[in-house]
């Protein structure tokens, strides 16, 4: 490991998740000299990054591996790579609903192996990163998986991997809840309308200026509702139709937990 990054990196699968992270690195100062990204398709990825679509004979001393393609494919890729590790290859995945057992099982030689659940935002380096692993990883490899993941964003180590789906439902899944709340928003002012483009500008950069408030804000973001909404005001009228039979939770809850449960079917196989 040199200045933080791994001396070599080498990512199976780059398309939206593992592409918006190695985009972050490179922006951050990865070399990318130091990347090989395997794909299948053997596409480009950035201007230095090596990209392969099949598995080189060996990998060069240092390499981090970094899991980035679909979770069905684990079993086809583990085939391939496992014998490519060593003890001293950390092997970072971020595939949804793949347990670190199974990780540990599929590839026996390698002692450091951590879970990551990464979202989109990452790209921008305001993603949220959660991470999971036990005890035989080692310590110099905890700490070299978070000096990689720092520049991501938010990074949540979590206590028990029961709590993986869940956060995979709430920030891994979360970009999309939320890109449907603000078209949503956009089309519920149409449908009261507002012509459609200026819907879609106005919810957007409402949206985005309501996150980037409460994020600095001292107070929590129930407490940031009740400043906006007067007493007897318009928003105290709207936030009754979310509130009533906590409409919104309800929704939200049901939401995270469908996801959840397919994470908990993932890794049953299913
Ligand atoms: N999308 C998201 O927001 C998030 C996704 N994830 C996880 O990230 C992983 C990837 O998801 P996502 O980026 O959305 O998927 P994409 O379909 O965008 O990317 C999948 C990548 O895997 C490559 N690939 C396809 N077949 C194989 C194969 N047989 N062997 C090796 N690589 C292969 C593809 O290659 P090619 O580019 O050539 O097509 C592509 O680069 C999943 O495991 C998912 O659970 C985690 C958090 C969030
Ligand atoms: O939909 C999925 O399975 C992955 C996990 C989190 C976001 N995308």
């Amino acid at each position: 490991m040199t200045g933080g990054w791994p001396d070599h990196l080498f990512l199976v699968g780059c398309g939206n998740m593992a592409g918006q992270m190695l985009a972050r690195w490179i922006a951050c100062g990865l070399d990318p000299a130091r990347v090989t990204v395997l794909r299948p398709s053997g596409r480009a990825v950035a201007d230095g990054v090596t990209v392969v679509a099949d598995y080189p004979a060996a990998l060069p001393r240092g390499t981090t591996i970094l899991l980035g393609m679909k979770p069905y494919q684990i079993a086809e890729v583990a085939r391939a790579l496992a014998p490519l590790c060593t003890a001293d290859t950390p092997i970072m995945s971020i595939l949804a609903g793949t347990t670190l057992n199974e990780l540990r099982s599929r590839f026996a030689a390698a002692t450091d192996i951590v879970r990551a659940m990464p979202n989109l935002p990452v790209g921008l380096g305001q993603g949220v990163v959660a991470l999971f692993t036990d005890d035989r990883t080692s310590p110099a490899a905890r700490s070299h998986i978070d000096a990689l993941i720092a520049p991501l964003g938010l990074a949540e180590w979590m206590a028990d991997e029961m709590l993986f789906n869940r956060v995979t439902a709430l920030s891994g899944c979360g970009p999309a809840f939320l890109f449907r709340f603000v078209d949503a928003l956009a089309r519920a002012g149409e449908a009261i309308g507002i012509p459609a483009d200026q819907a879609a500008r106005m919810a957007l950069a409402t949206v985005q200026g309501a996150a980037n408030m409460a994020a600095g804000a001292q107070v929590s973001p129930a407490a940031l509702a009740d400043q906006v909404a007067s007493p007897g005001g318009m928003t105290r009228e709207g936030l009754n139709i979310l509130d009533a039979d906590d409409r919104l939770l309800v929704l939200l809850t049901d939401t995270l937990a469908a996801a959840r449960d397919r994470g908990e079917a993932m890794a049953r196989g299913g």
